[in-house]
């Protein structure tokens, strides 16, 4: 077997800004990867065919997602077998796709984790908001796990302001695949209890790559009049 595309331990950082940011586009989300990859991070998680072939001129091995909302289904991230293949044809060396167990349009994450791994032949990143979730993926063939949508599914409740580090040891003990841990890692210190808890890459995107978010923040503290 092939060395897993995401081996190296460490930190992949998400270069994504949706259509109303100002950073929007493949010109900026490749300049995000490039110093990404100049500060040391091991992967970069991208969105959409178009970033997805920008962010490649860094050299670094690309966690694709495809994001196409609907208005009949929650599932949004890379939820059909067409949008993985065109994040594939782009350049995207692992696919990551909901695998959640919500309603959704067309085939369920179990059949799509199969067909990404045969008829693309690229490695598969579950991305699950509780346990079982976890589970049934890795029971389905998925080649790391991701805590990614926790917080964002009715499963887990209303979000929470840190990361969900206990899902993260949850699923470290019950499955032998890399756990990664992704979503709301802010700091530096949350990074290092995720990889206490056994996480084997930690994915870091608003607080890297977000500078309008990271604005707010700091805009949020109040200035003294
Ligand atoms: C829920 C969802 O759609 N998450 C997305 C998945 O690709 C991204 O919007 C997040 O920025 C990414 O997961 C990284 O998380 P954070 O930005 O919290 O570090």
């Amino acid at each position: 077997m092939s060395p897993l595309k995401l081996a190296k331990r460490g930190i992949i950082v998400s270069c994504q800004a949706r259509a109303d940011n100002p950073l929007h586009g493949p010109a900026f989300m490749g300049a995000m990867a490039l110093a990404a990859r100049d500060g040391g991070a091991v992967g970069i998680r991208a969105n959409g065919p178009e970033d997805i072939a920008a962010v490649k001129a860094a050299g670094l091995p690309v966690l694709g997602i495809y994001k196409i909302l609907s208005d009949s289904s929650p599932v949004y991230i890379t939820p059909n077998f067409d949008a993985a293949r065109a994040i594939v044809a782009a350049g995207a060396d692992v696919v990551a796709l909901d695998c959640t167990l919500r309603p959704r349009n067309g085939e369920e994450p179990t059949v799509l984790i199969r067909r990404i791994r045969d008829e693309l032949g690229v490695e598969v990143f579950a991305d699950v908001s509780v346990l079982d979730e976890g589970l049934a993926a890795a029971d389905a063939g998925a080649t790391y796990v991701g805590t990614t949508l926790s917080g964002y599914t009715e499963a887990t409740g209303p979000k929470p302001e840190a990361p969900d580090v206990a899902l993260v040891e949850a699923l470290a003990r019950r499955i032998s695949l890399p756990v990664i841990a992704e979503g709301r890692y802010n700091t530096p210190e949350l990074v290092r209890r995720a990889f206490e808890a056994g996480a084997h890459a930690v994915v870091v995107g608003t607080m890297i790559t977000n500078p309008r978010e990271i604005t707010r923040r700091f805009v949020s503290l109040g200035v003294p009049q």
